[in-house]
Formats: structure tokens, C-alpha cells, sequence
């Protein structure tokens, strides 16, 4: 007869001993697990058990009353719980969860690879902007992946620890990087690919002196401080500066990079203020066990928040696409008349006068013919442009179709519109617009009317504002008409 102490490597009461007899089929499922060299690595003393189970050996309490191996497998899972309940949240998690670390290390890699997969199967089918972000972030996340890899790796022997520790690191702060790459893709933000492969770099070369010359301590430290400082990047690419309105997701995953910097930044002072000792990974205590469930968290809140900002954006651009001209980025003419309904019926409610212009580019064919489509489209974005600049914050300006813009402009008298309307015309013409090294000579027509008083009608006040441009056009061309 073997006695078996399932609890007493954590100091838990023997609750069985077990001797040949019985069978059971969990404990056989268990033991095929293990015998399979699957990543379910179990203790010495479920294995002890598995096995005597599985060889058909019977357990007794201590009480000498025989129990079958199923209810020794209850034992231990209690013994577990009993574990557990003192142990450090993740350590707790992967107790209750049987799991050891290099269980977890596989279901990372597998989780990261399984993401990476995934988001490079779908990001063809977003916007180029959204793609090369999407792209950026699967390879971080497959980055990420191996790095656990290589922790798997290591622990069965397949390549030196010290290669595992140094690269894992560096392919983690490598994928961090490209995490950061992937928020500046998406913000449309300049970053410096060399400044970038220079921490990657420095990363690469700082484990390798320090694994080389035995400085554990040091090379936790500079680790810890590199990634602490990649997060504080990827933090501030989100926060600063202010979102736009309503995108608060930007906010929740800065704040989420800010807190994982900040447990980072904790385990690179630990080693000088804290002394907590880490030497390995594997090591079990509060700062290591922080900085797993930082990441562990962190690696799957990030990748749905993610997922989240990508949704945003695809809303942004779907926005945009639908408001906005494509060629001048100024309203397109549904937006407008949308806007200026609203404006309208405010204006109605307060008395306020409200003034069309109805802007047409005098001889825009002849621009076209003589110099080409491309030079004529460059031409509407400078007129856009020129005009945008003279507008206030709150005029509504939109391309109407062609080379026709309209301006709504709120709390504005027809005489004041007529000056406004004479500042754009004298703008165009004196903004001396060239393509390539030709110069285009331009001039605008504009037709102005305003209302004062009930109907606040739209069509009522465009109607009136294409007359005023008729006869600006009529007249001469180059010149503001009013109706
Ligand atoms: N390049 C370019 N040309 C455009 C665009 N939209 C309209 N046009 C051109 O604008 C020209 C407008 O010509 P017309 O309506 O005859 O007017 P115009 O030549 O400006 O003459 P007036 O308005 O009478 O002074 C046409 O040749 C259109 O092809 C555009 O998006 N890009």
C-alpha cells in the first residue's frame, strides 16, 4: 500500500491514501491526457493518482474505509480549491482552472496565432487606411504569439532557456511596437519606422549583454521599462490629443494601455525599491503574478477594444463618404440642404435673416479643355479651399454638383452677404492657381439673396439665388448679383 498526500505539498491534510483496485474513467481521461504529452501538465501527486486510477488500484481514507479513485479525484480537486483560495488571482485562476503556466502559454499562442488569422482574413475588405492598421496589428499579435512559444519551448527542453527568455522579450516588445504602428495608422499619424526598429533593436542587444554577463535583475529591469514605455506611447496615441466626439472607445483603451504601463513600470523599479525576487518567468509573486494578469487581461480587452475602434472608424468613414464631397472634402449637396433646413427653421424661430449664395466658376469648360480634366479638378479643390478660408466657422459651404458651390449664411443681411460674396469673388480671382507650371486664371459668378421673414423656405430662397446668378452670368460673368 502507497500513501499518497495529495494536499501536502501545500501544506493541506492527506484526505486519502490509495492502493491497487478499482477504476475510474475520469482519472483514465486525465492520465491519457498527460501520457499523451498534451499541455495539461499535472502535479506529481494527480499524476500519482491518475496512474494509480488508471492501473486499477482503489484508495482508502485514512480512516482505513476504502474509497473508489473517482472520489480521490474529488479530493483533489478540493485540495485545489483549498490551494487556491490563498494564491494570487492569476495563480488562483489557473489552479481552479488546472492549469499550469505552460498550459496558459499554449492556449496564448494559440489564441494570439488564432487572432492574427483571423483579422488578416477580413482586412482586405476594409478601407486601405483601416487594412494597413489591421495588418500592423496581426503581426504584433502573431509577435506576441510566439513569444509564449518560446516560453513552451523552454520548458520541454527545445531551445536554451536563455535564447527563450532574450527573445520572448524582444518578439513581445516587437509586437507592442507594431501594436503602436497600428493606432498611428489608424489616426492617420506620422511615426518613425527607424526611431521604432531602434527600441526593437536596443531591446534585442540590452538581453543579450545582460543574459550574457548574468544580470537577471538588470535585464528585468530595462524589459520591464522598455515595455512600460511602448505602452505609454500606444497610451498617448490614443488620448492626446482629445478623441473626436463620441468615441469614447479611444478613451477606454488609452486608459486600459495606461494601466498595463503602469504595472509595468511597477515591475522595473520592483528589483531596486520593492525587492520582490523574479528571476524567472515561472516565479510566483505578487509583482510577476501582477504583470501576467495585466497582460492576460490587457491581451483580451485590448483585442476587443480594438475590434471596437476598427467599427468606429469603419462608422467615421462611412460618415464621411456619405457627408462630404469626395473630391473638395466640403458638404455635399444632401447635407447642405439637411443642415440648412435646421438652420432655417432656428433662424424662424429667432427672426434672424439668413443669406444664400449660389458660387459658379465662370468658363470652367474652357479650364478643362485647355488644360485638361485633371488640372480642372485640381482647380475645384483650390476654389473650395479659398473659399473655405474666408467663410466663418458656422456658414454652411457645399459643392451643389459641378463646378456650382453653395454658402448659407446664418444671421447675415442681404447686404452684408453681398460684401461676403464680393470677398470670395476677389479671393478666386487673385489666388493665382497654377498646375504644374501652368497658370489658371479664374473667376467666380455669384448670385446672393437673403430672407427675413416666414416662409423660411429652402427651395424658395435657392430659386431666388439661381436668378441672382443668372444674371451675374448674364451680365458679364465675374460678379455678384443680388435677387
Ligand atoms: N474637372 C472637372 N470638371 C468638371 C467637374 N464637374 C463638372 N465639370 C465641368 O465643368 C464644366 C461646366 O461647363 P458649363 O456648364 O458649360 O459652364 P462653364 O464652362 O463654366 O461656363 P459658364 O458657367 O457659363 O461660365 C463642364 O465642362 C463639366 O465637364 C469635375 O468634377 N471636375
Amino acid at each position: 500500500m502507497r500513501r499518497l498526500s495529495p494536499g501536502a505539498e501545500n501544506g493541506v491534510a492527506s484526505p486519502c491514501v490509495i492502493e491497487p483496485s478499482g477504476n475510474n474513467l475520469s482519472a483514465n481521461a486525465l492520465y491519457l491526457a498527460h501520457r499523451v504529452g498534451t499541455c495539461f501538465k499535472l502535479r506529481k501527486s494527480e499524476q500519482a493518482l491518475c496512474e494509480a486510477a488508471f492501473f486499477g488500484r482503489q484508495g482508502f481514507q485514512e480512516s482505513g474505509e476504502p474509497v473508489s479513485a473517482h472520489f480521490a479525484a474529488v479530493e483533489f480537486v478540493a485540495c485545489r480549491r483549498r490551494e487556491a483560495d490563498g494564491a494570487f488571482p492569476l495563480q488562483a485562476l489557473l489552479i481552479r482552472a488546472d492549469m499550469d503556466p505552460y498550459t496558459l502559454y499554449t492556449l496564448l499562442t494559440l489564441a494570439s496565432v488564432g487572432k492574427a488569422g483571423v483579422i488578416l482574413l477580413v482586412a482586405p475588405q476594409y478601407p486601405a487606411r483601416i487594412t494597413r492598421a489591421m495588418h500592423s496589428w496581426a503581426l504584433g499579435g502573431l509577435m506576441t504569439g510566439m513569444n509564449f512559444a518560446l516560453f513552451i519551448l523552454a520548458g520541454r527542453a527545445l531551445v536554451p532557456e536563455p535564447v527563450a527568455l532574450g527573445g520572448a522579450v524582444t518578439l513581445a516588445i516587437g509586437g507592442t511596437l507594431l501594436v503602436f504602428v497600428a493606432v498611428q495608422e489608424l489616426r492617420e499619424r506620422a511615426y518613425s519606422k527607424f526611431a521604432l526598429l531602434g527600441v526593437f533593436v536596443l531591446t534585442a542587444v540590452s538581453n543579450v549583454y545582460t543574459l550574457y554577463a548574468g544580470y537577471d535583475k538588470l535585464r528585468i529591469s530595462t524589459n520591464s521599462a522598455w515595455a512600460a514605455a511602448v505602452f505609454f506611447m500606444i497610451a498617448s496615441a490614443l488620448l492626446r490629443p482629445a478623441p473626436p466626439s463620441g468615441r469614447s472607445i479611444y478613451r477606454v483603451t488609452g486608459v486600459l494601455a495606461l494601466a498595463i504601463s503602469v504595472v509595468l513600470a511597477i515591475r522595473a523599479v520592483n528589483p531596486l525599491i520593492l525587492g520582490a525576487p523574479i528571476v524567472h518567468p515561472m516565479d510566483e509573486n505578487w509583482v510577476q503574478q501582477l504583470t501576467y494578469s495585466a497582460m492576460l487581461v490587457g491581451n483580451v480587452l485590448g483585442s476587443l477594444c480594438f475590434g471596437l475602434i476598427v467599427a468606429e472608424e469603419l462608422n467615421a468613414e462611412l460618415h464621411q463618404l456619405a457627408s462630404f464631397d469626395s473630391l473638395t472634402r466640403i458638404y455635399n449637396r444632401r447635407v447642405f440642404e439637411n443642415l440648412a433646413t435646421d438652420e432655417l427653421l432656428r433662424a424662424r424661430s429667432k427672426r434672424e435673416p439668413v443669406s444664400l449664395l449660389m458660387i459658379d466658376i465662370d468658363h470652367f469648360k474652357q479650364v478643362n479643355d485647355r488644360h485638361g480634366h485633371a488640372a480642372g479638378d485640381a482647380a475645384l479643390v483650390r476654389v473650395a479651399e479659398t473659399m473655405e478660408e474666408s467663410l466663418r466657422h458656422r456658414d454652411l459651404f457645399c459643392r451643389y454638383g459641378g463646378e456650382e458651390f453653395g454658402v448659407l449664411l446664418p444671421a447675415t443681411t442681404q447686404e452684408q452677404a453681398q460684401r461676403i460674396a464680393d470677398r470670395l469673388r476677389l479671393a478666386t480671382m487673385h489666388a493665382g492657381f497654377r498646375y504644374g507650371e501652368e497658370a489658371i486664371s479664374l473667376t467666380v459668378s455669384i448670385g446672393v439673396t437673403c430672407i427675413d421673414r416666414p416662409p423660411y423656405d429652402l427651395s424658395l430662397l435657392k430659386h431666388s439665388a439661381d436668378r441672382a446668378l443668372y444674371h451675374a452670368k448674364q451680365n458679364g460673368r465675374n460678379r455678384v448679383a443680388v435677387v
